[in-house]
């Protein structure tokens, strides 16, 4: 697994080893004993799959409040996403920042969420299956989000109209969006 750090603490892009022969490929997809030897030792415990099935359709920007915020392995098994993660731990010095990342079923990359960031993807092509593991289990009530084209976030999406469930299309800005996660500055 080859590990592409980036800029944002604790956000890492993850490459696995593909193992390609004349029969197509083998790789690990989830090896817990590695992501531990990176310092990611969560313990997942959910297994979500979405199938988007026209381009430009915009999921998030999703998380789960306080005590059941979720660490997310998001990667695609079939198509192209452009996936964003945003900084909305209070008190983070990236606080409201965005990164963003291709991810799909040609470069196989996965991303690490941590908790604390909220994380959408736009899909670039047609029939786009994203698979991610969580860390705690879905709940209906502490699910939150963020609207995905807020002017404030300044998310350079790569379409101006989004394909949008009606609970996305209603989301609220940061600004007033329910946060209840603190970043705390490690020594
Ligand atoms: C996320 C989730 C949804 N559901 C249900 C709720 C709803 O009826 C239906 C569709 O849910 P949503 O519209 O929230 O699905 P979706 O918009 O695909 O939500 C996902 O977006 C991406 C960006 C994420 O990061 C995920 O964590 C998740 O929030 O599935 C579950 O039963 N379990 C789950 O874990």
């Amino acid at each position: 697994m080859r590990v592409i750090q980036t800029d944002f603490d604790a956000v890492v892009l993850l490459e696995p080893i593909v193992h390609e022969d004349a029969r197509g490929f083998f790789m690990e997809s989830f090896n817990e004993r590695t992501l531990n030897e990176l310092g990611i030792s969560v313990k997942f415990i959910q297994d979500n799959h979405s199938l988007s099935e026209k381009a430009g359709t915009v999921r998030g920007l999703h998380y789960q409040l306080h005590p059941q915020a979720q660490a997310k392995l998001v990667r695609v098994t079939r198509g192209v996403i452009y996936d964003v993660v945003v900084d909305i731990r209070k008190g983070s010095p990236t606080f409201g920042k965005w990164r963003s990342f291709i991810l799909s079923e040609y470069n196989k990359r996965m991303l690490f969420v941590p908790k604390g960031f909220a994380h959408g993807f736009c899909t670039l092509v047609p029939n786009t299956e994203v698979q991610y593991k969580v860390d705690e289990h879905y709940s209906a009530q502490l699910d939150r989000g963020i609207f995905w084209n807020d002017s404030k976030l300044k998310i350079d999406w790569p379409v101006t109209e989004a394909i949008l469930s009606e609970k996305d299309a209603n989301l609220p800005l940061l600004d007033d969006a329910h946060i209840n996660f603190t970043w705390e500055r490690t020594p």
